[in-house]
């Protein structure tokens, strides 16, 4: 087997299927919410490896600036003959915590975190191919909570070690990305990954993503319906092969695991937290400790006279999540992908294996959740969070979006390997805009 790894440290690389690589012809897709195009064209996934570098491969750096941390995916794409449309060949992926909104203080410092990421790509892409790479950085949710002032800090801070770079750096290199584009590329990625943006018989999937500071649902509506009863900054149009498709997606800043943690503790939006302690029915009874998110430091314990369990728990959740979010009809019976938080959490759980993932119902989140807030004691030396975790996840589900007991959940972490990530369809985007076609 050859050995991708290319620099020191933690790096998975991906490669896919060459089933996969006959399946994806051409692709392209027109936000008409935005009145913006966008075109994802030739791009085939992989059949080898980084270290191979030839003469007809390229790459794509991708950075994902998310709340609680900062990744980067460099892809590698190669192209076989002139005729033939390129292929996605593999990933490498590298992560830092904590996430750049950490540093809104200290923007240099934030940018510091990606210049050692960076470093990965130079040892990665090979010199003579630098010139050419695209190095891209996109902040999520973290970022859009900051003020502006402190959020283009940070973002100038990272231009500059971009600059600095050998690699090129295309215009709006470093930005904080629309929510809507952050559900898009998750639901391409995914799809993209599954094989379902190929042939007649198109399933796709809908993707739903639980950050830190924010959650997404995407899915493309089946009935006319849910066209009618959703709200127009819901829907947006795109292409693909000759199809218009409208996609339903959301991004709900706020409603991330950690912001609503602090939510539920009463703590978001709170002007001076020095000092206060935020109590949960949630949380260990005797529990009084600190906790550090966004550059915040917190300090929470649990209800040391009053309740603590299950039931209040939920009751407390409820107020977060009842009445906030739009339901559509539609998605009561289907199914759909769940990555990032959700996954993490079944995986902390035993609900799920870490690397094979698996298929849930959303009542097992809530099994699972009676069975650890109901036993705080027993689940001491796991995340002191995790009752509120488990609380917030299936109340989300349920009386958030409005799924079923019974609907199903794909826990995915990688789709052949790769990462179910917006990043790669960001990436697919990027590469198209620039006429990077060998
Ligand atoms: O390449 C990635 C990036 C993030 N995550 C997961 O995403 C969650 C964290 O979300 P993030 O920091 O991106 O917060 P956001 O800015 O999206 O709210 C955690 O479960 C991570 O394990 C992941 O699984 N793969
Ligand atoms: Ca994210």
């Amino acid at each position: 087997m050859l050995n991708c790894l290319r620099s020191p440290g933690k790096m998975a690389v991906s490669r896919l299927p060459f089933f996969l690589a006959l399946a994806f012809s051409s692709l392209s897709f027109v936000l008409s919410h935005w009145n913006r195009e966008m075109w994802f064209q030739d791009f085939f996934p992989p059949n080898m490896c980084p270290i191979n570098a030839k003469d007809n491969t390229f790459y794509g750096i991708m950075f994902d600036a998310g709340s609680t941390g900062t990744r980067i995916h460099i892809y590698t794409f190669v192209q076989k003959s002139p005729e033939n449309l390129p292929e996605l060949e593999g990933e490498i992926f590298e992560s830092v915590k904590p996430g750049l909104s950490a540093y809104a203080d200290q923007p240099e410092k934030g940018a510091e975190t990606v210049k050692r990421l960076l470093d990965m790509a130079i040892d990665a892409v090979p010199p003579h191919l630098w010139k050419k790479t695209p190095v891209v950085l996109k902040a999520t949710a973290g970022l859009r909570l900051l003020s502006e002032e402190k959020a283009q800090s940070l973002l100038l801070e990272v231009r500059e070690v971009f600059e600095e770079s050998p690699f090129l750096v295309p215009e709006d290199s470093v930005s904080i990305m629309d929510g809507s584009y952050e559900g898009i590329l998750a639901w391409i990625t995914v799809n993209f990954l599954t094989g379902q943006l190929s042939g007649q018989n198109q399933h796709t999937v809908g993707t739903l993503d639980l950050g830190g500071a924010s959650t997404q649902i995407t899915f493309l509506p089946r009935f006319e319906e849910t066209l009618k009863e959703t709200p127009g900054d819901f829907l947006t149009s795109f292409e693909m092969f000759n199809s218009t498709y409208k996609l339903y997606t959301h991004s709900y800043l706020g409603f991330g695991l950690k912001a609503a943690r602090l939510a539920i503790l009463g703590a978001l939006n709170v002007e001076a937290v020095d000092g206060q302690m935020f109590r949960s029915s949630c949380l260990p009874k005797q529990l009084e400790a600190e906790w550090h998110f966004g550059g915040v430091k917190y300090q929470y314990g649990g209800n040391k006279e009053g309740e603590t369990g299950f039931k209040p728990c939920y009751l407390e959740v409820l107020k977060v999540v009842k009445g906030k979010l739009h339901q559509p009809d539609e998605i009561r019976g289907s199914s759909f992908y769940a990555f990032s938080y959700y996954y993490d959490r079944a995986v902390d759980t035993n609900l799920i294996d870490y690397e094979k993932g698996g298929v849930l119902e959303v009542r097992d989140f809530e099994r699972k959740a009676e069975e650890v807030c109901d036993n705080m004691e027993k689940y001491n030396s796991s995340s002191p969070f995790l009752c509120m975790d488990l609380v917030y996840i299936t109340a989300l589900l349920k009386e958030g979006f409005g799924f079923r007991d019974n609907t199903l959940l794909q826990l995915t972490k990688k789709v052949n390997n790769v990462e179910t990530s917006w990043t790669l369809g960001a990436t697919f985007h990027l590469l198209q805009s620039l006429g990077i076609t060998y």
